[in-house]
């Protein structure tokens, strides 16, 4: 796991499996196309993450489960772009009043999986619910799960968790009133008196490793495969995308003053056809380079490229921390693509925005990402800053892309490049997916999963070639 303070979004074994429906009666085992099969990875506030890797890879995919838009079948998406105190998820409470239940729901699973081998566990997720729940339980209690008395620890981390609640509210009402200084001041005591409690029970642990690798993840992020529909509807404001063919996600009835106003309307942001709202959505256009004047028009009027605008705007609209892109510039010509690259990159600068960058065309992802994840067959295979995936790459399938550029014109070479066919989702090799297709792979490629492995500052890699 990447040790850094600054991340946005934490995702952890990631799987996204989508069922097959049976060819025949006789066929008795269920089958899943794995699109995410297990991904590790964080985001930074602030950066552009850019998203690699051939067609059918998985890349789309975990675009949309890290928005929930596809429930993930495993794993933990963890945002940080509010705290559980400032948003009160309804998982948070249940989770902390009924503590010691759940430590036994996670013992139990753990001792299932314990029991299960690789083999025998190819669907029945024994070991990945066992640490889908260990990290449920670790963000929200830390070390304690380990503690001797459960039903304390719940309490008094329900109780932090309460005053956390109240110092947020307290400082908002701050804003607006200077009296509630008192309350504000009042709230934080409770809550530090609170985890100086905490601390005391957590001294009355075992300090073994266990309980210090629970204890880092303790933190305040927002576990969003726990959330309910309705509370992940309101979390969206912070969570957009941008899609490929503006054309098609943008309705035809509606006009470009309608469709960023939509949003807007729903969240309860602005009242429909209030001059504020018109105002607003001329601001938000004016900031994508969009003239007000287009307002009444709708989308068929318009080229790609100030199409592709007005999804940005519409996306923007909410005020949102984190944009996934997906291929947001591949239907345009290369020209636009440059516009459209240059807005992005200065609407990040002036609002504060991170984004995953989803795209086939390496020039592309190299010009506008910090960090680049190159994914192979629904895992990710190496990541580091962009620089360094250019000049050290140290995955075999890493070097296949990028040796697969020619080097004048990059623009636009899918990244079907590669000899040999790519594996099957539904059944990917054993071992190191891309051994199949690696000129450099040995016996144990074959055979075990390499691991996911820091080989240099924020450099990862998964190949055994970088593990011997
Ligand atoms: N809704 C779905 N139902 C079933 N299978 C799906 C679904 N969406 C994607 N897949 C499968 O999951 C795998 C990953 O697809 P995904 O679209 O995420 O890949 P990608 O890397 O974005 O590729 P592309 O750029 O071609 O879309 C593919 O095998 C695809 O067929």
């Amino acid at each position: 796991m990447e040790n850094n303070k600054d991340m946005l979004i934490s995702i952890n074994n990631l799987k996204k499996y989508f069922p097959l429906k049976k060819s025949s009666f006789l066929q008795k085992e269920k089958l899943y196309v794995k699109a995410n099969d297990g991904i590790t990875i964080n985001i930074h506030r602030g950066e552009t993450f850019g998203l690699v890797g051939e067609s059918g890879c998985g890349k789309s995919t975990m675009g949309r489960v890290l928005l929930q838009l596809y429930p993930q079948t495993q794993g933990n998406t963890v945002y940080y772009g509010r705290t559980i105190y400032e948003y009160k998820p309804a998982y948070v409470a249940k989770f902390l009043k009924n503590l010691p239940s759940h430590v036994s729901k996670l013992k139990s699973l753990q001792e299932k999986a314990s029991k299960i081998t690789e083999t025998e566990d190819v669907h029945n997720f024994a070991a990945d619910d066992a640490d889908r729940v260990y990290h449920q339980l670790a963000h929200l209690a830390g070390g304690l799960i380990y503690s001797k008395d459960l039903s304390k620890a719940g309490q008094l981390l329900y109780e932090e968790y309460q005053a956390g609640c109240k110092v947020v509210e307290a400082a908002a009402n701050m804003e607006t009133d200077s009296a509630a200084k008192a309350a504000y001041e009042q709230a934080v005591e409770k809550q530090e008196e609170l985890r100086r409690q905490l601390d005391k029970l957590r001294s009355d642990c075992e300090q073994n490793e266990a309980f210090l690798k629970a204890e880092k993840l303790w933190d305040h992020g927002i576990d969003l495969g726990l959330l309910s529909k309705e509370e992940l509807r309101i979390l969206r404001q912070d969570i957009q995308i941008i899609f490929q063919d503006p054309y098609s996600s943008l309705n035809p009835r509606l006009t470009v003053g309608q469709l960023i106003s939509e949003p807007l309307v729903g969240h309860k942001k602005f009242k429909k056809g209030s001059q504020e709202l018109e105002d607003y959505v001329i601001e938000i256009m004016e900031k994508c380079g969009l003239d007000r004047y287009f307002i009444h028009r709708y989308p068929h009027q318009f080229s790609g490229g100030q199409r592709q605008r007005i999804g940005i705007a519409r996306a923007l609209a909410l005020n949102p921390k984190f944009i996934v892109c997906d291929e947001a510039v591949s239907a345009l010509d290369v020209s636009i693509q440059s516009q459209i690259l240059n807005l992005l990159q200065d609407l990040k600068q002036k609002e504060n925005l991170t984004y995953l960058f989803i795209s086939h065309d390496l020039s592309v992802v190299k010009y506008i990402s910090d960090r680049i994840g190159v994914m192979y067959l629904g895992n990710m295979v190496e990541s580091a800053p962009s620089e360094r995936i250019f000049e050290n790459p140290l995955h075999p399938y890493t070097e296949a892309l990028l040796n697969a550029i020619p080097t004048t014109d990059v623009h636009n070479k899918e990244l079907q490049i590669l000899e040999g066919d790519i594996p099957s989702p539904v059944n990917p090799p054993k071992g190191c997916k891309f051994h199949t297709r690696c000129k450099f792979a040995f016996d144990k490629c074959k055979e075990c999963t390499p691991d996911w492995v820091e080989v240099e500052p924020n450099h990862f890699v998964a190949c055994h070639l970088r593990t011997k």
